[in-house]
């Protein structure tokens, strides 16, 4: 069973936890059972030297909770990871790694589990559904989660792919874990930032149902996340503004960071050079990607 699965960049400015967009780099996730008690894991590519190869490996784990629901005797497995997302790096390594794993298990397990089954079990073990959600179902997707008779449930609804944009990414070359970049969040806002970031996001979302990327350049602020997160990624505000100067239509932080995202229809070039220059002059070396927005979520192939 092989599946191949986008990263994603989450929040997209100011949808904190509400926002992804699934991009066209893509990790395969190959899945074989194996008689009850065999595990083995090989891994290419990103993260070869620190993920783990035994019951501890997030893939492994979330596998073994589909044949849990599907109410499917536990086998052995033999798991490839073929990793192109760079992990820990705010792309979405985590969502694609547990996307893979499900929708991998779940295909083994006769396809017992819905698209929003594996959904909810993803979200549940991730902690928000913003990488989830465009991982599994493509384009950009705006999620939440919402309280209902049984307790709660996630809802969320795709925005076909934006036609025409690109996105850039600067990876720094070293790791920001989500947990520690979640750490630095207050556990309160002022009213007015809320208010702030409420009216962006529903602008963002505005300015990709329409492909209005005027739009987009003026709404892509946020007030939750971005300032506290600063400390964390050296050149952070430097790169934003580089990115500008050489005409991108908006630059945010990729998910919880340190990756930075400028999005742009032409100049291309001259973004990523500029955005590559001003980390070196903070001493943050960072490879450049230019990626399209990915219109495909997860796939068995
Ligand atoms: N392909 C993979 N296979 C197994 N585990 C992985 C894989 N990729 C990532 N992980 C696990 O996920 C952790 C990184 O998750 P984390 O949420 O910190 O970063 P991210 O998902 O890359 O970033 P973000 O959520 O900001 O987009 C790694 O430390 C590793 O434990
Ligand atoms: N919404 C999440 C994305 C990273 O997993 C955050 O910014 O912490």
């Amino acid at each position: 069973m092989r599946v191949k699965v986008p990263a994603t960049t989450a929040n997209l400015g100011p949808g904190f936890d509400t926002l992804g967009m699934a991009l066209e780099l893509y990790n395969i996730v190959e899945l074989t059972a194996l008689p009850q008690g065999e595990l083995v894991v090989e891994i290419e590519g990103e993260g070869i030297s620190n993920i783990p190869r035994d019951d501890s490996n997030i893939v492994i784990k979330i596998i073994r909770q589909v044949y849990a629901k599907a109410k499917m005797q536990p086998c052995g497995f033999k798991l490839k990871l073929i990793n192109h997302i760079p992990v820990a790096r705010g792309l979405g390594s985590s969502a694609a790694a547990l996307v893979g794993g499900a929708v991998a298990a779940n295909e083994l397990c006769g396809n017992v589990l819905t698209d929003q089954e594996v959904l909810e079990l993803v979200t549940t073990f991730e902690g928000h559904p913003d990488n989830v959600a465009p991982a599994l179902f493509g384009g950009v997707v705006v999620s939440a989660e919402v309280q209902n008779a049984q307790g709660s449930e996630v809802v969320s609804r795709k925005i076909p792919p934006p036609y025409g944009l690109k996105a850039l990414v600067a990876i720094p070359d070293f790791h920001l874990a989500t947990k520690k970049a979640r750490s630095v969040l207050p556990r309160q806002v002022p009213f007015e930032d809320a208010l702030f970031n409420l009216s962006r996001v529903s602008m963002v979302i505005m300015a990709f149902v329409h492909n209005d990327w005027e739009l987009l350049g003026k709404v892509m602020d946020d007030r939750l996340h971005q300032p506290y997160r600063e400390e964390l990624i050296p050149g952070m505000k430097d790169v934003f503004a580089a990115a500008y100067d050489a005409g991108a239509i908006a630059a945010v932080l990729s998910g919880a960071g340190p990756t930075l995202i400028a999005f742009a229809r032409e100049n291309t070039e001259d973004i990523a050079r500029a955005m590559k220059e001003a980390f070196e002059r903070h001493g943050v070396k960072a490879t450049i990607q230019e990626l399209k927005p990915s219109p495909v979520g997860a796939k068995v192939f």
